[in-house]
């Protein structure tokens, strides 16, 4: 096992920041702790995620996964500690600002809306990328074919879902709508990109089509965060591999590494196993 495989958060920056210059990691988080009523959720977490690489949250339900990416994604503010993407101190940005600072995210559930089509959905999604003047005016169905149609069509077309771009959401297989879900978050070019659950639902052909995209996205120098359950969808694509339990990181390394963590064969894989 290598060095990076530690326990506890002892060993939580000696295998992946320390030595290091952030700019090696598309996320940091360093002393991360969340509590809610004096109930503490998240204690003392650090771990770094390589950059242009995907990296797994994974540990059982209820460990900490979901409130980790509300605290990376700004959804929640820190009880303390702070998140650094590409280096830079995000703790402080609020959420719908955090896009500009590179994050984006899919989530467990859909958000897509249902009666709009593909390509008016991206358009939505799209709005949240113009500032200052240009939010004033919708891109949506006011400027037909301008430049954030033809990007919209273009990362579409990319991933193999240019068919679909005048459809109605509510009609598609849910395979497609999730990957139609992420090409909306990656549509503002993100450097980080957080994944609740991406192959949750999905049957083998759909899930092989879902790693295809990822590994687009990889290979474009895109960063994945994944909290996945399917440890053979993790094994697949995620290099890196932080686990959880009761909020605090019990093992980082790889897959394989964290396999063989005694805290983790009880906590999580071990029962998997059995
Ligand atoms: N807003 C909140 N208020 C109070 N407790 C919360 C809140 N959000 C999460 N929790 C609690 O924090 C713990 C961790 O929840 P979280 O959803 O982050 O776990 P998870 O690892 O994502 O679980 P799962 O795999 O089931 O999605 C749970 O005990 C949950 O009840």
């Amino acid at each position: 096992m290598s060095a990076t495989a530690t326990l506890g958060n002892a060993g939580a920056l000696a295998g992946s920041a320390a030595g290091s210059t952030a700019s090696d990691y598309a996320l940091e988080v360093r002393g991360l702790s969340k509590s809610f009523g004096g109930l503490e959720v998240i204690g003392d977490l650090s771990f770094a995620a390589p950059r242009g690489k995907a990296t797994a949250l994974i540990g059982p339900n209820g460990a900490g996964k979901t409130t980790v990416f509300n605290l990376v994604s700004g959804v929640y503010t820190p009880t303390a500690g702070t998140v650094l993407v590409n280096g830079q101190d995000i703790t402080g940005v609020p959420s719908r600002r955090r896009i500009h600072a590179g994050v984006a995210r899919s989530f467990q559930n859909i958000r897509l809306m249902q009666h709009l089509t593909v390509i008016e959905n991206l358009l939505i999604g799209q709005h949240v990328r113009a500032q200052g003047l240009g939010a004033l005016f919708s891109p949506f169905r006011l400027m037909p074919k301008h430049r954030w149609w033809k990007e919209a069509q273009q990362a579409l077309d990319e991933c193999g879902l240019g068919a679909y771009a005048q459809q109605t959401v509510g009609a598609l297989a849910y395979g497609i709508r999730k990957r139609i879900d992420l090409v909306r978050a990656t549509l503002a070019g993100p450097s980080l990109l957080l994944l609740d659950e991406p192959a949750a639902g999905l049957n083998p052909t759909e899930t092989q089509d879902l790693l295809a995209h990822l590994r687009l996205l990889a290979s474009r120098g895109t960063s994945l965060l994944v909290v996945e359950h399917d440890m053979p969808f993790v094994g697949e694509i995620c290099e890196h591999v932080v686990v959880l339990n009761f909020g605090r990181k019990i093992a980082e390394g790889t897959l394989d590494e964290v396999r063989q963590v005694p805290q983790v064969r009880e906590a999580y894989l071990g029962s998997e196993e059995e």
